[in-house]
């Protein structure tokens, strides 16, 4: 399906859960096979929780059923008596027992539900906890390459929701335990009480346990068919609510009409849709009330013809009749919980799945921890493609960085600077060629060690929504956080000034969205980046872009700061668009197409004439004022320099 605003991209590639396709295909039986292992999902959080809460939960659910059905055999006892021969103030005097037997159970009963919501109410939140805590410790283990896999994105979502259909599905699961106790324990005492009133009972649950199948299973197959449009939605919804650069164009553009129009052809399919699910359900009311009025008669008519058979008692038949009642409030109950263990559950199912990809994808531990600070880093043949991705990024790129010197990466838009640099930071293992630190290849490191040495400012850097000391001590969270040092990394990425002009200084919230929270410029929010990873203090820093938003004065006093950081013996890999920022480093790398098709310092890249000094004479071009008569082509400089 092409959305005229989203094409068909949200569904192919977007956060979508994984077991849409093949919902159609969940059968009756599939779905009553799959309901224990939802169940035992349940109880292995249950129990990792509160064990406590979730025996008492369990045991107090199970005893609420049991009284019930045991009171069946008092009102049987009850009405024996009453319809006993005797005169009434004997019979009565002879049913009295029996009825405070009934009555203790009911005590009893009483008891067990309070106890079981009281131990349900505290286990939810618990089990959610633990849940969620589960599913993200797993995926901020996740190697980057599997996170941004479009088929474990979707599972991740199917995970998500399966945490939050946790909160309902514990519930549901012990209803379930005590509507299942409830019609397995008084359909086994009214078999004690005659062994035919037993599949006269059973026969009553059919029509109402194909009516919650058929409609759980209709609920979940369209909320998981319009889920895209549903998502749509959604991102409209934001859009049209979002305070940001949104904002700025819908008014400008004058964009809330365009939008708003989208917004409701979206939320109309969704609307029919709604309302042709409510016309289903009742038509499968209907239904399943006729069967199920149509084998009540059948038990009647059934019931009576024992009765004149002299096989019942009036007496039994009664008790029969209490029962039937009982059996289908429990069967309701059951059916009701049947039906949201059934769509919660394929959710848990989800959650279940994604823990384990997060598992088996997860960032490896262990290896040589002690190579901490390499002389040498190399890169030799790296060959990487993205996931999905038709083309390599990376084919064969062999580069080197020593202790103390500024490498600097360049080249067009797309030419793979970036992909070098996550590389060499460990976002990504190559799918050829290897990366050594003084000869070890990094995958025989301890990642973590490996981790611990670099300082990384990407071209995305992360804009925490937190205080700005927050936002610099995230460089180095184990680290001291101590005035001096935060002080330092302030001054060194030329962020004091912003910092002090700020309304609560170090405190001052970096997050417009709350109260008391600021914006930042692109610019201060890059010298707050920039702080970080001076806080951060690593001895291999990796800069993409890290000047993209400072002003020209800032700009160039950064890049001598980094500049001198090598003089501190660090290694700093420098990637920027900034050609003369670069004169100094030490080596430059010139990538193009995946490929290093020139390497060497400034000097030796101009004399050589190729593909860096093209870029350089061009960038300078922009600045030079001389009159366009003395300029030669800028291509034709290039042709004749080869
Ligand atoms: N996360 C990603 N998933 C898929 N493809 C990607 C991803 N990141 C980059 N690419 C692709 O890999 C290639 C190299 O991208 P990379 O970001 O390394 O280039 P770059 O030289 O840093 O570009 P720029 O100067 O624009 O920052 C490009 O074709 C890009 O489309």
């Amino acid at each position: 399906m092409n959305d005229p605003l989203f094409g068909s991209g949200i569904q192919a590639k977007g956060r979508w859960i994984s077991h849409h396709t093949h919902t159609s295909e969940v059968g009756f039986w599939t779905t009553v096979r799959n309901l224990p292992r939802v169940a035992a999902v349940a109880c292995a959080l249950a129990w990792a929780a509160d064990r406590r809460a979730a025996l008492v939960a369990g045991f107090a659910n199970i005893g609420q059923a049991l009284a019930a059905a045991l009171s069946l055999l008092a009102v049987n006892e009850v009405l024996t008596n009453l319809v006993a021969a005797d005169p009434t103030p004997e019979r009565v005097r002879a049913a009295l027992p029996a009825l405070l037997w009934a009555l203790c159970l009911a005590v009893c009963g009483s008891l067990c539900r309070a106890l079981a919501t009281a131990a349900g109410g505290q286990l939810v939140p618990k089990v959610q906890r633990v849940a969620e805590q589960k599913l993200l410790e797993r995926v901020a283990n996740v190697e980057l390459a599997v996170l941004e896999d479009g088929a474990f994105q979707r599972s991740l979502a199917g995970g998500q929701l399966g945490v939050r259909a946790i909160e309902q599905l514990i519930p549901a699961v012990l209803s379930s335990l005590s509507a299942l106790a409830g019609v397995a324990a008084t359909v086994g005492v009214i078999g004690v009480l005659h062994p035919l009133l037993m599949p006269l009972l059973v026969l009553g649950v059919v029509p109402q346990a194909w009516k919650a199948v058929a409609m759980g299973r209709r609920q979940y197959t369209s909320a998981v068919r319009w889920l895209t449009e549903s998502r749509q939605k959604d991102i409209l919804v934001e859009l049209l609510t979002d305070q940001g650069s949104p904002a700025e164009e819908i008014r400008v553009h004058g964009l809330a009409g365009f939008l708003l129009g989208h917004y409701r052809r979206l939320a109309g399919v969704l609307e029919k849709e709604r309302m042709r699910l409510s016309r289903t359900e009742a038509k499968i009311g209907v239904l399943a009330d006729a069967a199920a009025g149509a084998t009540r008669l059948a038990t009647y008519i059934a019931l009576g013809g024992l009765l004149l058979a002299g096989e019942l008692s009036v007496a039994l038949v009664g008790t029969m009749m209490y029962a039937m009642t009982r059996v289908t409030a429990q069967l309701s109950s059951l059916l009701t919980q049947f039906n949201a263990l059934y769509r919660h559950g394929l959710f848990v199912a989800d959650y279940s799945r994604v823990l384990e990809s997060a598992g088996a994808a997860a960032i490896s531990r262990g290896g040589i921890r002690d190579a901490v600070w390499p002389e040498v880093i190399s890169a030799h043949d790296l060959v990487f493609s993205y996931p999905g991705a038709a083309e390599p990024a990376l084919e064969g790129v062999d580069l080197e960085l020593r202790r103390g010197e500024v490498v600097a990466l360049v080249g067009v838009n797309g030419s793979g600077k970036s992909t070098v640099a996550r590389l060499l930071a460990g976002l990504y293992q190559p799918q050829h060629g290897t990366i050594r630190w003084d000869g070890i290849p990094v995958q025989e490191l301890d990642r973590e060690t490996v981790a611990a040495q670099i300082g990384w400012i990407g071209q995305n850097f992360q804009r925490w929504p937190f205080t700005v000391r927050a936002n610099t001590i995230v460089g180095r969270p184990d680290a001291e956080a101590g005035e001096e040092r935060l002080a330092a990394a302030a001054d060194f990425a030329d962020a004091t000034e912003t910092i002090s002009g700020l309304p609560d200084g170090w405190n001052t919230l970096l997050a417009r969205d709350f109260e008391g929270g600021v914006n930042l410029s692109g610019g201060q929010w890059q010298r707050i980046a920039l702080a970080r990873a001076t806080f951060r203090d690593a001895r291999i820093l990796i800069c993409d872009e890290p000047t993209s938003a400072l002003d020209p004065l800032s700009e160039a006093e950064t890049f001598e700061r980094l500049m001198a950081l090598a003089g501190r013996d660090q290694t700093v890999l420098l990637i920027t668009h900034r050609m003369g920022s670069i004169r100094h480093a030490d080596r430059i790398y010139v990538l193009d197409s995946g490929q290093v098709v020139e390497n060497g310092t400034y000097e030796q890249l101009m004399a050589r004439g190729g593909l860096f000094a093209t870029m350089y004479l061009k960038q300078r071009r922009q600045f030079d004022l001389s009159p366009p008569a003395q300029e030669t082509p800028l291509r034709d400089a290039v042709k004749s320099l080869d």
